[in-house]
């Protein structure tokens, strides 16, 4: 499914924390976001999956028109992985990942045999089944985020956002984590800190500085020495990795 996010503008009190943005990730794509601490990458995700309402500008989801559509029919469509996973209460992890059913159901409508083989793929695809019944306040910070990515996995979006999916993950649970969604083969819109998972892993590339897409293309045009200075403020070389033949940095040299 193709996301158009166009002209987006967002203000928090007299700061322009967006200006003019627009995004687009075609059926299927794996689309990065890159940028700075502060620069606006949660929030632009924000404004795209109705966390926050933008000033201006559209959100459309095919023909879905994402800004002036109920939460529920939106979340049939989108799923959202966040930044902070903390609850006050206590599910299983299993009860957890049912909860993402709630979009495809009627209100009080009971959990159906194919929920549960839903919940079951998803538990498989992200490796948790042997997790089920543990206590989801229980689990490291790695297992809480392959929790929430099994939960969105059974909202069976067509599209799916993740924000920061990596962070404080170590090396294998990042590369686990970004594989897994990359084998759904739906869309993906991307905040990403690390850009060699951003060059391994997307398709195509935004880059935002203060608020504004800076640059974007394919993961080679965008993360040129120029642009990766510009953006960080802080000296890159890139080479090709000759292990994985793809794009690597040096930082401050
Ligand atoms: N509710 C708010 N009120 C005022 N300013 C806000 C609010 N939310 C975010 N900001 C500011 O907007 C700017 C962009 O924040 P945002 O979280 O979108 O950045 P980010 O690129 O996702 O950063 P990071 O990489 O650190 O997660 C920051 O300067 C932040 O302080």
């Amino acid at each position: 499914m193709e996301l158009t996010a166009k002209e987006l503008h967002v203000r928090m009190g007299k700061k322009e924390i967006i200006k003019n943005a627009s995004v687009f990730v075609k059926n299927k794509q794996f689309v990065g976001l890159i940028g700075p601490n502060g620069c606006g990458k949660s929030t632009l995700l924000k404004s795209i999956y109705k966390s926050l309402t933008p000033q201006s500008g559209s959100v459309f989801l095919g023909d879905l028109n994402v800004l002036k559509s109920s939460e529920k029919k939106v979340s049939q469509h989108l799923g959202v992985v966040g930044q902070f996973n903390e609850m006050s209460f206590d599910l299983t992890v299993e009860q957890m990942v049912l909860l993402g059913r709630t979009p495809h159901k009627k209100l009080l409508e009971s959990d159906q045999a194919d929920d549960y083989e839903i919940v079951e793929e998803a538990l498989r695809r992200t490796r948790l089944q042997d997790y089920r019944t543990r206590s989801y306040l229980s689990l490291s910070g790695g297992e809480k985020q392959r929790v929430i990515l099994a939960r969105t996995i059974v909202q069976q979006p067509q599209l799916m956002i993740l924000d920061e999916p990596t962070n404080h993950l170590d090396i294998r649970y990042q590369f686990e984590i970004l594989s897994c969604v990359k084998q759904l083969g739906i869309s993906v819109l991307a905040a990403l800190h690390d850009l060699e998972l951003a060059v391994m892993y997307c398709d195509y590339l935004y880059a935002v500085k203060d608020g504004e897409i800076y640059a974007h293309g394919r993961p080679e045009e965008v993360l040129t020495p120029e642009t990766v200075e510009a953006l960080y403020q802080i000296k890159c070389q890139t080479y090709i990795n000759p292990v994985t033949k793809r794009l690597g940095f040096a930082y401050g040299v």
